[in-house]
């Protein structure tokens, strides 16, 4: 890290005298860090303790940001099949509600999400957020489809199964969904972290999603990450606490809650 971002703005100085904006030499001089598990987990842990932020509050602004990247990335007029069909695939965690929050912000920008939602919380605010998607006339699935029908049915799955703290090998029925999604043909928007990846060193043979939205700041999986579409969001990071883990985030463009990193 220290060496990349030595060489980084070695580069950076060279180039001062090019056409090159100023936001493109920021991000080489200083580029955004790439977080442990721990890591992750300790911002997190911080955000709801010493900053007082409830779970719903963050929750609402991560998956209204993976709703908006989702639409930038593939309008919905944009989309293949008749309708704008996205399945949704919320696992048992924190990283699921941010899968039912997308749905629900998805559903009011014109797709149509329908919820695979297998092993659920029995939690007020995944009870909740599950009642907000039924009112809204969202449809959940009792099972998951096979590779062909999802192919078939859908322009689009987000895989909302496990975020930041996933670890040790996955288990049922997460692996059956997995393996699932490994054969289908569609593109897979990730939520955090692409579900069944090491949360640090990746995994080669896991699911290859096309688009990864990475919350607060990416994981150090992202570096492994080859799909076409990377975004960061979760605007919500106070300024003291960015400072303290030296995430260098980005300028995220005017009022957007999203920026698009690759
Ligand atoms: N600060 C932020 O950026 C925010 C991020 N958010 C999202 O929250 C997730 C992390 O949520 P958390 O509840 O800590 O964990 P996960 O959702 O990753 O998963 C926990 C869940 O999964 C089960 N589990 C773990 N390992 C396995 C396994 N091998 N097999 C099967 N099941 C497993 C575990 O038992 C739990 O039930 C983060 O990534 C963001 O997406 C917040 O929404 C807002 C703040
Ligand atoms: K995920």
């Amino acid at each position: 890290g220290k060496v990349l971002s030595q060489r980084a703005c070695s580069l950076s100085q060279s180039l001062t005298r090019t056409e090159l904006p100023c936001r493109a030499l920021h991000s080489m001089a200083h580029p955004v860090k790439y977080l442990g598990q721990k890591e992750a987990q300790g911002i997190d842990e911080e955000l709801f303790s010493d900053y007082s932020f409830s779970v719903d509050q963050l929750m609402e602004l991560a998956g209204l940001s993976c709703a908006t990247a989702v639409a930038k990335a593939y309008p919905a007029e944009s989309m293949v099949k008749a309708n704008p069909t996205v399945l949704i695939i919320c696992g048992p965690g924190n990283n699921g509600g941010d899968g039912l929050v997308c749905a629900r912000h998805l559903q009011l920008f014109g797709y149509e999400p329908t919820i695979l939602y297998p092993k659920r919380p029995n939690k007020p605010l995944f009870n909740n957020l599950t009642i907000q998607c039924e009112k809204m006339g969202i449809s959940f699935l009792s099972e998951m489809p096979e590779a062909k029908m999802i192919d078939e049915a859908y322009n689009l799955v987000v895989d909302a199964i496990f975020g930041f703290s996933f670890q040790g090998a996955v288990r049922e029925p997460f692996g059956a969904i997995l393996s699932t999604l490994k054969k289908t043909t569609v593109p897979i928007a990730s939520v955090d972290i692409p579900s069944g990846w090491d949360v640090e060193k990746g995994s080669p043979d896991g699911i290859q999603p096309d688009m990864l939205i990475s919350l607060t700041a990416p994981k150090q999986a992202a570096s492994q990450f080859r799909g076409r579409y990377h975004f960061l969001g979760g605007r919500f990071v106070p300024p003291a606490l960015e400072k303290k883990y030296q995430l260098n985030l980005p300028k995220y463009p005017s009022t957007d809650c999203v920026y698009q990193l690759t």
